[in-house]
């Protein structure tokens, strides 16, 4: 019986093994991890991460064939093909700070495969690495092997939050790099293999190690570019009285374009786009193209821009102060169909506020209050590292309320933000929450999910990311 271990029980090591096991009932899958409470949480009936159709993959095989421990050693060593799938957060300190990825978690992965294995193994970068990883990668497993052969592979994981078991199940194409040798093509086939029990082989694209590495964090480039491409025209649209999603609609009917990731919105977040852009630029930095390194930079810079002028719109709008001003945040995750808070946009647009003295109230159905506190008093990238080597939660915000209730949050509020486009919020009874709330009462949909029109029928001042601003708006001008 081939057996797998994953090293790393996150949001990619999990969902990712458990489709593995659902599919190749014949092959033993152990996810380990170096976090005790996560590998507790993924043995419960209260799985760590929130993921439509996950609970159902994983009652189905956990215990059969799918097996989450803490014992990383017996695992790893018992493996035939090893997934590292360990965080690669951004650095804070040193060489590269802000920029580079920190593989200080991947490294100590790979000497541990290194010290544990007595047979020969094929290992697989899952997470997201800067090309030529690989070969350090293989130089710590070869010099403390005891001629054992490792096989090292790039297999890059494309799955978004919130689709995760979508994705997996049905995947664009599956991306194997290794080396041209006769044994890494050996290896090569043996992970195709697997793949193969559900994906079509025509979507199982094999490549060289390096073109694998960097095609993952090219194609996270290319869709966060689309975003700040959408991000910056709404910016135009709203000066010019253009309507962003009707510009996005016949931009993106052209075929060589496409319609989807054209949405504009507050920005975007979750934990790679941002990292990952930073790291290709420190890549491009490191191997002397600074023009290349400075194109890429502004696909962070717009999404910065456009929290900020999200943050500004507000306060402007509001008579230059939300000061002692009650403002309820729906939304704080980063996107829909997830309780990931990791770099969400929410964190920018609430320290904004905070920053002009409001009083937030947040509700969103899948992040509770410690996560929120948390998220809001951490400081940039520390989030990144595993949950018991993140700094103690420290004192919270005592301008932030965290309920549980959209009506609740919204009640005597002077505004209300949309963060988040959960589904719920495109039928709240906005009748209700105009009715309990101050007047002149504002809403700023930062993900465009509202009936502007309806809501103006109402009597609320709405701000809708690139759209036509109201004459209340126009009047009161948003510094950028
Ligand atoms: N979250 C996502 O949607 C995607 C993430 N990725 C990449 O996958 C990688 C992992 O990301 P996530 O799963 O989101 O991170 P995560 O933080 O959810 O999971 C990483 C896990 O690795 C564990 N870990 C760290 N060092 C370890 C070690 N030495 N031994 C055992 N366990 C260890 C941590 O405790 C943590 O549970 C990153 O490189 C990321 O860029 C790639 C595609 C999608
Ligand atoms: O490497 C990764 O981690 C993953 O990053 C993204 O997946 P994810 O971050 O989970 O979610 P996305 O659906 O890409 O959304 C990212 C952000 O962009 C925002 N977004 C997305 C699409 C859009 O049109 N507009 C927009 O603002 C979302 O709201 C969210 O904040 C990629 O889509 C995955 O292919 C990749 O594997």
């Amino acid at each position: 019986m081939v057996k797998i271990c994953c090293i790393g029980a996150g949001y990619v090591g999990g969902p990712t093994m458990a489709v593995i096991a659902l599919k190749c009932p014949e092959i033993e899958v152990a996810v380990v991890d170096i976090s005790v409470s996560r590998i507790t949480a993924w043995n419960s009936d209260t799985l760590p991460i929130y993921e439509p159709g996950l609970d159902e993959v994983v009652k189905k095989c956990r215990g059969k064939n799918l097996f989450f421990s803490s014992d990383v050693e017996k695992h790893v060593s018992e493996a035939d093909i090893v997934f590292v799938s360990v965080n690669t957060p951004t650095k804070t300190q040193g060489l590269g700070a802000g920029k580079a990825a920190d593989l200080t978690y991947w490294e100590s992965a790979a000497r541990m495969i290194a010290d544990v294995s007595k047979s020969n193994k094929i290992v697989v970068e899952k997470s997201t690495v800067p090309v030529k990883t690989a070969e350090a990668i293989e130089k710590i497993l070869t010099h403390n092997s005891k001629g054992i052969d490792f096989q090292i592979l790039s297999n890059p994981e494309f799955l978004a939050e919130g689709t995760a078991i979508q994705d997996l199940f049905n995947p664009d194409r599956v991306l194997i790099g290794g080396r041209e040798t006769p044994e890494g093509q050996k290896a090569i086939a043996a992970l195709r293999d697997v793949y193969a029990h559900w994906v079509p082989v025509d979507r199982i694209i094999c490549s060289n190690l390096w073109s694998a590495e960097l095609s993952k964090l090219a194609a996270n480039a290319f869709l966060a570019q689309r975003i700040s491409s959408v991000n910056a025209m709404s910016a135009l649209c709203e000066a010019t009285g253009a309507d962003v999603s009707q510009v996005s609609h016949a931009v993106g009917k052209d075929t060589r374009i496409g319609p989807k990731f054209l949405n504009a919105s507050v920005g975007f977040g979750g934990s790679c786009f941002q990292k990952d852009i930073l790291n290709l630029v420190y890549i491009c930095e490191c191997n002397g193209l600074p023009e290349v390194a400075n194109y890429w930079k502004q696909v962070i810079k717009i999404n910065d821009y456009q929290k900020t002028r999200f943050v500004n719109r507000i306060v402007s709008s509001m008579f230059n102060t939300v000061s002692g001003k009650k403002i309820a945040i729906l939304g704080f995750a980063f996107k829909k169909d997830t309780g990931d808070t990791r770099e969400t946009p929410a964190i920018d647009v609430c320290k904004g506020l905070l920053g002009d003295k409001a009083l937030l109230s947040i509700y969103d159905p899948q992040v509770n209050e410690e996560q929120i506190q948390r998220d809001l008093a951490m400081k940039k990238f520390d989030w990144d590292h595993p949950v018991h080597l993140q700094p103690m939660s420290p004192t919270s915000i005592k301008q932030v309320n965290v309920v549980w209730d959209a009506y609740a949050a919204t009640k005597d509020a002077h505004g209300v933000c949309i963060l988040t486009e959960w589904d719920e919020f495109k039928t709240l009874d906005y009748q209700r929450i105009y009715d309990n709330m101050r007047k002149p009462a504002f809403i700023f949909d930062g993900r465009n999910v509202v009936d502007e029109a309806k809501l103006r029928a109402i009597g609320f001042i709405v701000y809708s990311i690139g759209k036509p601003l109201d004459q209340w708006l126009k009047d009161m001008p948003a510094v950028a």
